[in-house]
């Protein structure tokens, strides 16, 4: 009897994920196929599947309405002994994917051939815009909507599949009418052939809406409180209510990642939410290191085009005490907080994006880059703009400690202090890193323009003309307090 290794197979591996069309001579794939992230969700931390030869586990779906059809095939499957028998793949797999992808292949194949030719992603037409030649459309539709709901039960295997510790959705919630679902889809050019449809998933992304308490100011005046209590009493909209609208599942597939489409995706949902009255703040749920920085670019562009974002400046007539506590004047705070509320965003979260913008407008010899040569001949600057730097640091070196201090109150205070330092130099860099990227993206955005022309350039413009003369350049400020480059680690705040 073969070994056990034999009769294994990384789940990663053997689990391959296809987009289809129907075609006049039977299915074709469109782009390429892929295979998933993780599987630990699935087959089981050690992520193998025991009991198979050449297992192949291809989990096909029809480009535009993603009906699911799985196949598993296998040249030699382990004949049970006692306890020990193969992994059971199907039963496995039933519990993440709805009974119509456990149909023959053939009615399958025979199925994706008769929906309609006009059909349409599931809810409304939201935005379309193209990118490199080809046009993509963002739908909006509420889970509460059966045709969303069909969609999202067929692809919600994806969200174990792609993002780490993410969990599904349940589609079958009475509150499903919280859920907003915004589906990515390419549409192609209509084929001479009838036979398939123009529009092919590139992903998809979910948002809950929580009501956002509010504490009344107490003590509330009579009349305020009748107010409440007279609103209370009354029929009203649920959905009128102040909330805030958290970005939960956010999934680009592969063959359509690193086009700048989960960017796109991103900043139209946001530009839904800021003209959405009722939400008062946009969150995102546990966000992984990827999507923090589409997030981290996106927000700081969108910033950049509102004039009071653009005024907020350090005030470099602030001094900085030799001992106590760090000023708190070094922004004006009343006006970053108005643009805060006005951005919708959180407070951790506009803080860091305001950092890096005005990291970007310190003076060219303190502004710190990413390169280690710059580290090792330092341009000479003036006092002047020694302190400003000192200032921006001092307003990022209090937000940090502030973050985390509970974990450094823990440290003796050398410690304490060097860990602060290091933390702060790591920010430094990864802001750095995230200016070029963002300026890199306004780049290919003004190319693909005057490719395309169109209404986009107005804003481009704005943006750059905002980040002018004040972005990254590129290199690493030698730094004062003598740290070594750190690693490109971003969040070492958040821990
Ligand atoms: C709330 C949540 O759901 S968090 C989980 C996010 N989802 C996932 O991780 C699922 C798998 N991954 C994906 O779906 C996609 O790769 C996404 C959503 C993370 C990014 O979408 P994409 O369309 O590939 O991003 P896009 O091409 O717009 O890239 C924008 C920026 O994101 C960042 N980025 C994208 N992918 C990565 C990555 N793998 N690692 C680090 N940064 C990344 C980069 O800053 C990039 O800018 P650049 O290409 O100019 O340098």
């Amino acid at each position: 009897m073969a070994s056990d290794d034999a009769w294994s197979t990384p789940s990663n591996d053997a689990l391959l994920l296809s987009l289809v069309s129907p075609s006049p001579t039977g299915v074709k794939t469109v782009g390429h196929s892929f295979h998933p992230k993780f599987t630990y969700p699935i087959f089981g931390d050690s992520e193998e599947i025991f009991g198979y030869q050449d297992l192949e586990i291809n989990l096909r779906y029809n480009a535009s309405d993603m009906r699911p059809n799985l196949s598993i095939t296998y040249s030699k499957k382990f004949p049970a002994v006692g306890e020990t028998e193969a992994t059971d793949v199907d039963g496995i797999l039933r519990e993440f994917l709805p009974d119509i992808a456990f149909q023959k292949k053939k009615d399958f194949e025979t199925g994706i051939k008769s929906p309609r030719q006009d059909w349409t992603p599931p809810g409304k037409l939201a935005t379309t815009f193209s990118s490199h030649g080809n046009t993509f459309e963002v739908w909006k539709g509420n889970l509460a909507d059966l045709a969303v709901k069909q969609v999202v039960k067929r692809i919600q295997i994806l969200v174990p599949l792609f993002i780490e510790g993410g969990s599904a959705i349940d589609v079958d919630d009475p509150d499903a009418d919280r859920w907003t679902v915004f589906f990515l889809y390419q549409k192609k050019e209509a084929s001479s052939d009838s036979t398939s449809n123009p529009y092919v998933f590139a992903g998809y992304c979910t948002v809950y809406r929580f009501f956002h308490f509010r504490l009344p100011t107490p003590p509330l005046s009579p009349s305020e409180s009748d107010v409440e209590k007279a609103t209370l009493a009354q029929d009203f909209d649920l959905s009128e209510l102040p909330c805030r609208s958290r970005i939960s599942q956010f999934i680009v597939l592969p063959p359509f990642q690193g086009k700048g489409l989960g960017s796109r995706l991103y900043s139209h949902i946001f530009e839904q939410y800021i003209n959405h009255a009722p939400t008062v703040e946009i969150t995102v749920e546990d966000p992984n290191e990827a999507f923090d920085d589409l997030r981290d670019v996106a927000d700081l562009h969108y910033l950049r085009q509102l004039p009071e974002f653009q005024a907020l400046r350090i005030n470099t007539a602030v001094a900085i005490p030799k001992a106590g506590a760090a000023p708190n004047n070094i922004v004006d705070r009343a006006a970053c907080e108005a643009v805060r509320v006005k951005a919708k965003m959180a407070p951790r979260q506009f803080a860091r994006v305001l950092e890096m913008h005005l990291m970007s407008t310190l003076p060219e010899p303190v502004r710190p880059g990413i390169s280690p040569e710059e580290k090792a001949a330092p341009k000479s600057a003036t006092a002047e703009q020694e302190h400003e730097y000192r200032l921006w640091r001092l307003m990022l070196k209090k937000r940090i400690y502030k973050h985390n201090k509970d974990a450094l109150g823990e440290l003796e205070i050398p410690e304490r202090i060097a860990k602060l330092e290091e933390t702060v130099s790591s920010v430094e860099f990864d802001y750095a890193r995230l200016l070029i990227r963002a300026e890199e993206q306004l780049k290919d955005r003004a190319e693909e323009q005057l490719k395309n022309g169109g209404e986009e350039q107005k804003k481009i413009g704005a943006a750059t003309a905002a980040a002018n003369g004040s972005a990254a350049n590129g290199k690493r400020k030698a730094a004062e307090d003598g740290d070594e480059p750190v690693s490109k680690k971003a969040r070492v705040e958040d821990e």
